[in-house]
């Protein structure tokens, strides 16, 4: 391979990427389809279309029949609400996906989900109901009631293709098993963002207050103004924990009663809390200053019970604490204990371990305590929001469409998934071919990806690319079903190591990628030809007029496109080949869509690549054994 120098080499769990850099002439690939005949594959000229979402190439690869949408495409939204929208309801009523609703859900995203599909509300189901309900679902939308365990992804049987979850934490949902499954999981990070600050605000004020106490005080009769004598704001120090979207608008309105406001958060940039007139300090810092704590970080591993005993003991005696985040960051028999011994001296508090926690909590009915059940984002607005924003990530997943909001895979601009759409299908194309040529396929366990491509290598997002040849290696030889979800999952499972690297070429970067090679290593060839000099199997193939085209075939030049299926050829390069493999084709009855012959010396050694619409019986393929120029042939189904 032309290479010089090597820029970068980056890796991930099972891939690597490396870039080199050479120089090439310009490839011969015309000018990029446009767009909308993309879309509408009304280009005249073309000899293949693209296939509609029943296509394998979708990434998602939805194999449901109301995918009678586009497939990649329809990431261009615009594009997609006015040509695609929702199957027509009349003619195809029994296409139309099933969506569960297992939570309260605003009635703005429930109208968007119904022009979309058969939508199910059925709230309070036992995880037992949920179980039983979900194998007849394509989606299901959740809010933070509803627990999706493994247990679901199971039940669903691979039918389910996306979670929604209605807001922002995703802990009640089984992220690895969603992904192990395929199944991906969305949800709506913003619309309830000021909801759950006001919240927490108003938790802070009431808090402080009493208001809670002396509503109940008064609604049992009492008058007692000396008994809830309350704590000023104004000047006392607030620690944010966790400055990510909710904290930074919880921040923002604190310092507009006065306070001094700092926060902890290592992945928060400076900046962000610069703006806000914020200053990021230590966990230990934050905690063991503030008059005020107020949890905004999510459950994780990380998180979980990150405020217990020991990180009590550090804070000031006296201190109020407010969660509106998730009660699991907080171990709650040691608050209750801080709480007696007055270290915190009051807790306001929205979310718990287990909701609805027991009612005879001692948290809950701590005198010192302000509750309210898991109302952070419940206003009429926020819920109309996220339902919206909930009800179109979903349809646009249920269309193959990668959501902006997907939590378990790669998050791809709508403009750049459009732009690698035919390179998708080429990619997972030539991943099928690979692994067709290895003989014993299921002992490919090296594989090495090499794309061609005038951009800069930031430029160039092969998550996709990677995902769609590894679907294209493994769902031949095994029962998996391969999306961009559980790619990389799927493959590291199986022990395939996919190493990617980018060769920078002086062609024109108004195209994202000149040529895809893949090989594979360390396994012999079905057909001796298709290994190249460095003893791997390679194919190489690029993209024309939006057409997945092969281009070699070991050290061979071919061009072919991929279609239907494919017979190559290697024989002694003389005359009458073509007719004679023609001949025998037609007499069979095979119609050849494409024919292309591609030599190392003249008049030695060629390969002939046919792409073919039937698959030949053995007959056929017999017969063209048996012309005696003919030195080796494989069949491969694309
Ligand atoms: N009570 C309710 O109804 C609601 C609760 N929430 C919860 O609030 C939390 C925050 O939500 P958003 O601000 O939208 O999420 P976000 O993702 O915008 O912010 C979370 C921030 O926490 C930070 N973080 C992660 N690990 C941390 C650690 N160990 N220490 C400190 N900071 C850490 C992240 O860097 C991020 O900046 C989530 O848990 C969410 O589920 C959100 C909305 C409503
Ligand atoms: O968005 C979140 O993280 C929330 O906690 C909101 O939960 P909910 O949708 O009200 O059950």
């Amino acid at each position: 391979m032309a290479s010089s120098s090597s820029a970068k080499t980056t890796f991930t769990t099972t891939t690597t990427t490396t870039t080199t850099t050479t120089r090439r002439s310009p490839s011969s690939s015309t000018a990029r389809p446009s767009l909308l005949s993309f879309l509408h594959n009304t280009t005249p000229s073309l000899p293949i279309t693209l296939k509609l979402s029943h296509s394998p190439s979708n990434p998602l690869h939805y194999n449901s029949p109301y995918h009678h949408s586009l497939t990649m495409t329809n990431a261009v939204k615009t594009i997609e609400s006015a040509s695609i929208c929702a199957p027509d309801s009349d003619n195809l009523p029994s296409l139309r996906p099933n969506i569960l609703v297992s939570e309260k859900l605003g009635e703005a995203g429930l109208q968007v989900l119904r022009r979309f599909g058969n939508v199910d509300c059925c709230y309070d189901l036992s995880p037992e109901q949920l179980c039983a309900k979900i194998a007849s679902c394509d989606a299901l939308i959740v809010r933070s009631g509803t627990k999706v365990t493994r247990e679901v992804f199971e039940a669903a049987k691979g039918r389910l293709k996306v979670v929604g979850r209605a807001g922002v934490g995703i802990d009640n949902v089984d992220l690895p098993a969603a992904t192990e499954f395929g199944c991906l999981v969305v949800n709506a990070p913003t619309a309830n963002t000021v909801a759950a600050a006001e919240h927490g605000i108003a938790l802070l004020t009431a808090m402080t207050r009493n208001v809670a106490q002396s509503d109940a005080s008064m609604k049992a009769g009492k008058w007692e103004r000396s008994k809830y004598v309350g704590v000023s704001l104004v000047g006392k120090k607030l620690a944010v924990m966790g400055f990510g979207k909710v904290g930074s608008e919880v921040a923002r309105r604190a310092k507009g009663l006065g306070m001094q406001v700092i926060a902890h958060d290592p992945y928060a940039p400076v900046d962000r809390a610069r703006a806000v007139g914020v200053d990021l300090v230590s966990f230990d810092q934050a905690i063991g200053t503030a008059d005020f704590i107020s949890l905004h970080m999510p459950l994780t591993p990380t998180t979980n019970k990150i405020f217990n005993d020991e990180t009590f003991a550090k804070m000031k005696k006296g201190v109020g604490l407010i969660n509106v985040a998730r009660g699991g960051v907080i171990d709650e028999d040691a608050l209750v204990r801080a709480l007696d011994g007055g270290v915190v001296a009051q807790a306001a508090l929205d979310v718990f371990t287990e909701e609805p926690p027991s009612k005879d909590s001692k948290l809950v009915q701590h005198k010192n305590v302000t509750v309210t059940p898991h109302l952070g984002a419940s206003t009429k607005e926020a819920q109309e929001g996220v339902a919206i924003e909930i009800a179109e990530a979903v349809v646009g997943a249920l269309q193959g469409e990668l959501s902006a909001t997907a939590v378990n895979a790669p998050m791809v601009p709508a403009e750049v998934l459009s732009e690698l759409a035919p390179y998708v299908v080429l990619a997972e194309k030539l991943g099928r071919l690979a692994v067709q040529l290895a003989s014993g396929g299921s002992g490919i366990k090296s594989v090495r990806v090499v794309y061609k491509s005038a951009r800069d290598p930031d430029d160039l997002d092969t998550r996709i690319l990677r995902a769609m040849i590894t679907k294209g290696i493994i769902e031949p030889i095994s029962s998996s079903f391969v999306n961009i979800v559980n790619a990389d999952f799927t493959a590291k499972q199986k022990g395939l190591r996919i190493a990617e690297e980018r060769i920078v070429v002086d062609t024109s970067p108004e195209f994202p990628i000149d040529s895809i090679q893949v090989q594979i290593s360390n396994v012999d060839s079905k057909f001796a030809s298709a290994v190249s000099e460095d003893g791997w199997i390679a194919i190489e193939g690029g993209v024309r007029y939006g057409i997945p085209h092969l281009t070699c075939v070991g050290s061979f030049s071919v061009d072919v496109s991929l279609e239907g299926n494919l017979i190559l050829c290697r024989q002694v390069d003389q005359p009458g080949m073509i007719g004679q493999v023609g001949n025998i084709l037609g007499k069979h009855n095979v119609n050849v869509s494409f024919m292309s012959v591609g030599r190392t010396v003249q008049r030695k050694q060629a390969i002939m690549a046919i792409g073919v619409d039937e698959e030949p019986n053995k007959d056929t393929l017999s017969c063209i054994g048996h012309v005696p120029a003919i030195e080796e042939f494989v069949f491969l189904k694309l």
